[in-house]
């Protein structure tokens, strides 16, 4: 055993980003969103990076975890689910609560918790080991297969807020920021998140993004927020743009059911979300495209796994953001490099951070991002940074440590309920 590969200590910073007024059907971002930054430092004195979601339920269970990691090796990636489960406890009473907290992301389990939480650490081992070795996480996990990854543009409906983007409340604003977006990250792919306003309204953004982009791939991702037969007629409406259709409805059985009665692809990360979830899913022809999330998926090993049941199944792979830094962007990138199956260019919020803990921003070239050779994940801790931000968390009197989109939206609008269509 390579005592340099031993884990000495385990550092958890919970910080508050920066963030702009997106609208999407639970609500609106407020201006600041939890994140963790884990680091696993090792005995030989290096520091490996991970991040995830930073609100407290996620909090409580990397803390345990961290206790429990010195002493190991950061090879052992694959012992980090029976120690997490080991110092998870008994799971707290809203674990099971059926959807996440921002109601985003499907069903919330105490398993997928603790899975979120496991994806900070196995990338920081990762990290860790690939600089001690010298080589890319890539090649920890087999090689990569593509030396750049493509990824979409996340558009949104906004408020004006405080950032540089304005507003886009209408057709023309979403094209004017889908135009922003292809000057300045060269993106190919427009995503619009939907399930903001009216059905009519959002076809509408979409046919204004065809006409000003001919021929480029759409998407438009409601969150679960229509019924089975207004997904039905959004698809009929759009079936000659879109490249494909994500979480019109809520639940397998309601995708199954359009997925029957359309041929417009449909894209999940909302029914498919955990391995339990999968038999059914594909068994029914629920999706044709999994939205992976490295975070709630458990890491970038069970990216893989994951990647291969699409395989065998014939169902297409593509990646699947909330907000995030580049801690996370570059774990994507690395193990997005890695899976031969990547059919669909990847989402990403990153674009919507201009706080990074990173000390350089990943630049975007023809909405590529070059993947690193450098070793570990190729990016470095911005400590200033950290300490901002960190500070920015426990000055905060609570209300920001959890996300909570339906509050923000409440702050503004007492009576404001998520609508359905
Ligand atoms: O942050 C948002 O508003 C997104 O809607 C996000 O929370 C979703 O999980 C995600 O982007 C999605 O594709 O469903
Ligand atoms: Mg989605």
């Amino acid at each position: 055993m390579d005592a340099k590969l031993i884990v000495d200590e385990v550092r958890l910073t919970p910080i508050l980003i920066s963030d702009p007024p997106l609208l999407n059907t639970q609500g609106v971002h407020q201006p600041f969103t939890p994140r963790l930054v884990v680091e696993v430092i090792t005995r030989g004195g290096v520091s490996g990076l991970g991040e995830t979601y930073g609100d407290g339920v996620y909090l409580g269970l990397a803390r345990p975890l961290a206790g429990a990691l010195p002493g190991r090796m950061v090879t052992d990636v694959n012992g980090l689910f029976a120690l997490a489960a080991e110092t998870a406890g008994a799971p707290r009473q809203d674990a099971d609560a059926g959807v996440d907290a921002s109601g985003l992301r499907g069903v919330r389990t105490a398993d997928k918790l603790r899975l979120s939480v496991v994806s900070a650490f196995e990338t920081a081992c990762l990290d860790a080991l690939g600089k001690t070795l010298g080589l890319p996480v890539h090649a920890l996990l087999g090689g990569k297969v593509r030396d750049e990854v493509e990824y979409s543009a996340y558009l949104f409906h906004k408020w004006a807020g405080t950032d540089d983007w304005g507003a886009a409340l209408d057709p023309a604003g979403v094209v004017a920021q889908a135009r922003r977006f292809d000057r300045e990250y060269g993106f190919r792919s427009f995503k619009l998140k939907g399930g903001v306003f009216e059905p009519e309204r959002e076809i509408a953004a979409i046919r204004a993004l065809a006409e000003a982009f001919p021929g480029r791939p759409l998407r438009l991702d409601p969150n679960g927020a229509w019924s089975v037969e207004t997904s039905l007629a959004v698809a009929r409406e759009l079936k000659d743009v879109l490249e494909y259709l994500e979480d019109p409805a809520s639940g397998t059985a309601a995708m199954a059911e359009i997925a029957a009665r359309t041929d417009v692809p449909l894209a999940t990360n909302m029914c498919v979300t955990t391995f339990e979830e999968i038999p059914r899913a594909f068994a029914e022809n629920a999706v044709r495209i999994v939205l992976c999330d490295h975070h709630y998926w458990g890491g970038l090993h069970r990216t893989r796994e994951l990647a291969a049941l699409c395989r065998t199944f014939g169902v297409g792979l593509s990646m699947h953001s909330n907000t995030h830094l580049g801690i996370s962007l570059a774990a994507m990138t690395q193990v997005a490099a890695t899976l031969p199956g990547l059919h669909h260019a990847c989402d990403t919020h990153y674009p919507w951070q201009t706080e990074d803990v990173v000390t350089t921003r990943p630049v975007f070239r023809a909405g590529r991002l070059a993947v690193s050779d450098a070793p570990g994940l190729g990016v470095d801790l911005d400590r200033e940074a950290l300490a901002v931000l960190h500070r920015r968390w426990l000055e905060d009197d609570g209300t920001y440590r959890d996300r909570d989109d339906a509050a923000a939206m409440r702050a503004v609008d007492p009576g404001w309920t998520p609508s359905r269509w």
